[in-house]
């Protein structure tokens, strides 16, 4: 018996152990349909494992197969359902690693639910002994499917109209220390970043309801800030207010709390799950909240490019499950982050088409067919001192957080506020007169230091840091391909 599918009916279904290329899971010759999900796995096979063998293994072990034949298959209509494996090539420059396609037909996903489809893509296959290592590089959802999500409660689009801010990023703080602050305190910090100009404040992942401060104290405060803010500055203010909770009933009464004192965002983090996100999203679409997620935890398995999933395949999955606002990378902070690769991820949040892009790691076309847009979010180690570099890479739709890089001010949070916000209208306003921001960025920000103290004192403090290190995943394609 070869290695390809067999066809006979008798031997193909007779007890037994075969090749996964034999039950039909590799199809070279397969044409993927408009309606079919496609991924692009990188996978890296055990000693004396034949790529296209692990590769219709992936396809076989994320759809129908186990790993002995079952008679059962013939009561389905199994040539259908079995996923396929159609291409399998070695990654450029990557001994011992391939890159396997597999196209799995719409019936074998439950409409609207990340979960179910996370269940056959990523469920058991990441640990099958064939593969040493395998990662999600990449997914595209049909149209099909996309439609059977809600996406965003609110969408970018809505939540500039209901901020009333156009034409730059929104500006943003996590209040730090992390943990420890009274509700009293919190809520100073939260005055004082809103006050010297920030459009939103932010509670850091794991600040839920410790001893120092209980939920209903944090909000309380919190709201108490955002309003004196609003009211002194005359501008829509917000403070992501963090219901991560142990259970959905306690999520659900701290949001509605947060809804209760007006606050127009609250904010989960990702290790929620996919269910308590999508539920969180219906929330924020029947309250009308912005919701706010924090991709907590993402870099145990997004980080190392040979084993896990790509961010880009979470942030396709997190627009479909509904946030409004996702943490999506800095390139020039604290956390890992290679510039084209985390361009990549901010533009599946925003774009309406995503073009086949892969020096930035988008290995399809994918039409979101109207879901709304993502506000990326850059957060992670930036300074005043980088605005070029962050409108340069990010543009305006986005929002830009600097938490140490504002609290840490040496004249104040207040200060540290008012110098992210002159920094950032200065650069705008030269972006907009057409000034090359990367070229003559930091003497734009020198120049508004001459009139702004808190700039100047800024760019004095964090001016030279930088966090260069080598990433840890960048795209296998560092120029595009030329096309003949
Ligand atoms: O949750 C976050 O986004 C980080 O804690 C940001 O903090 P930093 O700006 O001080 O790095
Ligand atoms: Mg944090």
């Amino acid at each position: 018996m070869g290695d390809t599918q067999i066809t006979d009916a008798k031997k193909r279904y007779s007890a037994g152990v075969l090749k996964y290329r034999q039950m039909g899971y590799w199809v070279p010759d397969y044409q993927p349909k408009d309606t079919d999900v496609l991924c692009l796995f990188r996978i890296t096979p055990q000693e004396g494992v034949e790529p296209e063998e692990a590769a219709a293994a992936v396809a076989g072990e994320s759809s129908t197969a186990t790993w002995t034949v079952v008679w059962t298959d013939r009561l389905t209509a199994c040539d259908s359902y079995r996923a396929k494996a159609y291409r399998c090539e070695p990654v450029p420059n990557a001994p011992g690693q391939y890159f396997a396609w597999v196209a799995y037909d719409l019936i074998l996903f439950e409409e609207g639910s990340i979960a179910n489809m996370t269940a056959s893509l990523i469920g058991n296959v990441f640990s099958f002994k064939p593969l040493k290592a395998a990662r999600l590089e990449d997914i595209r959802i049909p149209v099909a499917y996309v439609k059977t999500f809600k996406g965003p409660p609110t969408g970018l689009v809505v939540e500039r109209e209901r901020l009333d801010k156009f034409g730059r990023p929104l500006l943003g703080a996590t209040t730090k220390p992390k943990l420890g602050l009274s509700g009293r305190n919190y809520g100073r910090v939260i005055y004082e970043g809103l006050k010297g100009g920030l459009d939103f404040m932010k509670d850091d992942e794991n600040i839920n309801s410790q001893p120092f401060m209980h939920w209903r104290d944090r909000f309380l405060y919190v709201m108490d800030a955002v309003n004196k803010a609003q009211a002194v500055t005359g501008e829509v203010k917000g403070s992501y207010l963090n219901v991560t909770a142990g259970t959905m009933e306690a999520m659900y009464e701290r949001a509605g709390f947060a809804r209760e004192l007006g606050s127009v965002v609250v904010m989960v983090d990702l290790v929620i799950g996919w269910t308590a996100i999508q539920s969180m999203a219906e929330w924020c679409r029947r309250n009308d909240m912005v919701m706010h997620m924090h991709r907590a935890g993402h870099g145990t398995y997004t980080r190392q490019k040979n084993h896990g999933v790509s961010f880009r395949v979470i942030a396709k999955w997190l627009r479909l499950a509904g946030c409004d606002h996702l943490h999506a990378g800095t390139a020039v902070g604290k956390l890992e982050g290679d510039p084209l690769t985390v361009q990549g991820y901010y533009n599946v949040c925003r774009d309406s088409y995503t073009k086949t892009d892969l020096p930035r790691g988008l290995y399809f076309d994918m039409d979101w067919a109207d879901t709304k847009k993502v506000m990326p979010v850059a957060s992670g180690g930036i300074h005043a001192g980088q605005m070029h570099q962050l409108l340069d890479l990010f543009g305006d739709d986005c929002i830009l957080q600097f938490g140490g890089g504002t609290i840490g001010h040496p004249q104040g949070i207040q200060a540290g506020a008012v110098a992210n916000r002159v920094a950032l209208e200065a650069m705008v306003k030269a972006r907009n007169e057409g000034v090359d921001l990367l070229l003559e960025g930091p003497e734009v920000l020198r120049k508004a230091a001459q009139w702004c103290g808190p700039l100047k004192a800024a760019l004095d403090t964090w001016g030279d840091v930088t966090f260069n290190y080598q990433s840890t995943d960048s795209s296998d394609y560092a120029v595009t391909p030329a096309v003949a």
